[in-house]
């Protein structure tokens, strides 16, 4: 009975060296084993899709493959005494979307242990206009703190202010009392949508890019969080003040980090990295619950898109040209 149920899902082939994305017809028994089986509501779109999409083998070694890192919704079974049909859960990470079918789909099935309760405050749309992009944000803030951030000490700038992570992470800052100073990757571009997240300045991409080659440079900020990696990194922790914090998610730039140990020694900068993947759930549901509490960003909704499944081709292509703005939700 299970096996002739059909559902709908987003699916990237390799033909011919090509990576080709299709809307296709699967069956529940097409999906890999696991504990519970989900009716996803929502998914949304994160750059580890975009690098699935595009054959990226660090993320997706085998195709025919369904992206999507994040799904919500509702159990439909569940082999797991945890779950019952009709939980509403939220699965980000682990493996889902990366070899393991993900939330492009009207339906997933995944190991108990990857699911979090969705908390009662939040809806299944709103998580997913968090999704990965915004627990990560989340959890550079909260690392952030845990170092010691203090409000008191100055402005925290953001890189890739006006994408997903960067855009909950102004958001979050700005709502815990820090002066966020937003760095894009154009000055002419989204002023009104980084005032309304909470932006209290903005900065040309190049005085995250310092070609000077010194290994210090005069404080211009007092902690980081930062998407973008390489040389904007190495910058960040360059012009950080003493005992700042900068933290380390992404490599929408570049995945090198090149520099010096000064900032460490001279200065006691600490460089934090930031893994939604595997973080731990119960440091995983904290955050969410974080998220759906006291840190809720309000004015997320201005910077997010929801679409269809067949309307998601063309957010995917912007991320792939990095041009990527705020978060993009599907409906299933
Ligand atoms: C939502 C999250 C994100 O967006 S994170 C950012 C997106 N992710 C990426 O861009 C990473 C994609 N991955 C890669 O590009 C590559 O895997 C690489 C550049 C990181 C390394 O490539 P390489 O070909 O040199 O090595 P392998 O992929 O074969 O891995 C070597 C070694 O490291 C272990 N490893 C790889 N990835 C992970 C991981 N995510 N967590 C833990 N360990 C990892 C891998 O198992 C290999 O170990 P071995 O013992 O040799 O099997
Ligand atoms: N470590 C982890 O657990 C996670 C890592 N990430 C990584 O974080 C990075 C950002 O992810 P998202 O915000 O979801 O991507 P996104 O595509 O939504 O946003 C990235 C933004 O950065 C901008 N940008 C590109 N190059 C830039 C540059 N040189 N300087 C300033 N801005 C630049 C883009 O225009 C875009 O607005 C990616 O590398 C992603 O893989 C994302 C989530 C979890």
């Amino acid at each position: 009975m299970e096996s002739t149920k059909t559902f709908k899902a987003l699916r990237v082939n390799e033909e011919d060296g090509k990576y080709i994305r299709r809307i296709e017809e699967r069956q529940l028994s097409d999906l890999p084993e696991g504990d519970v089986l989900v009716r996803v509501n929502y998914s949304s779109l994160n750059f580890k899709d975009a690098l699935s999409c595009i054959g990226n083998k660090g993320v997706t070694r085998n195709y025919p493959h369904t992206p999507g890192i994040d799904a919500s919704g509702i159990v439909e079974a569940s082999s797991d005494s945890r779950f019952q049909a009709g939980d509403e859960v939220i699965v980000t990470s682990y493996d889902l979307g990366m070899n393991t079918d993900g939330g492009f789909s009207e339906y997933i099935r995944v190991p108990a242990d990857w699911i979090v309760r969705k908390p009662k405050n939040l809806s299944l749309k709103q998580a997913m206009v968090y999704g990965t992009a915004g627990f990560t944000a989340a959890l550079s803030v909260y690392r952030l703190l845990a170092a010691g951030q203090t409000p008191e000490m100055g402005p925290v700038v953001v890189t890739g202010a006006l994408g997903g992570v960067g855009a909950v992470a102004v958001c979050i800052l700005n709502h815990l009392g820090f002066e966020v100073i937003a760095a894009t990757s154009d000055l002419n571009d989204g002023e009104e949508a980084l005032k309304k997240l909470g932006a209290a300045s903005r900065i040309d991409k190049t005085e995250t890019d310092d070609q000077s080659g010194r290994p210090m440079l005069r404080p211009k900020w007092a902690g980081a969080i930062d998407v973008v990696g390489g040389n904007v990194l190495s910058t960040l922790l360059k012009a950080c003040q003493p005992m700042g914090n900068v933290t380390c998610c992404g490599n929408i730039g570049s995945g090198d980090l090149n520099g010096t140990v000064y900032p460490f020694i001279l200065k006691g900068i600490s460089l934090i990295g930031i893994d939604s993947q595997n973080c731990p759930m119960a440091l995983r549901q904290k955050v969410w619950d974080k998220l759906a509490d006291e840190w809720q960003c309000e004015n997320l909704e201005e910077v997010t898109v929801e679409c269809n499944l067949e309307e998601l081709d063309t957010y995917i292509d912007k991320m792939i040209e990095k041009k990527s703005r705020g978060r993009v939700i599907v409906k299933l």
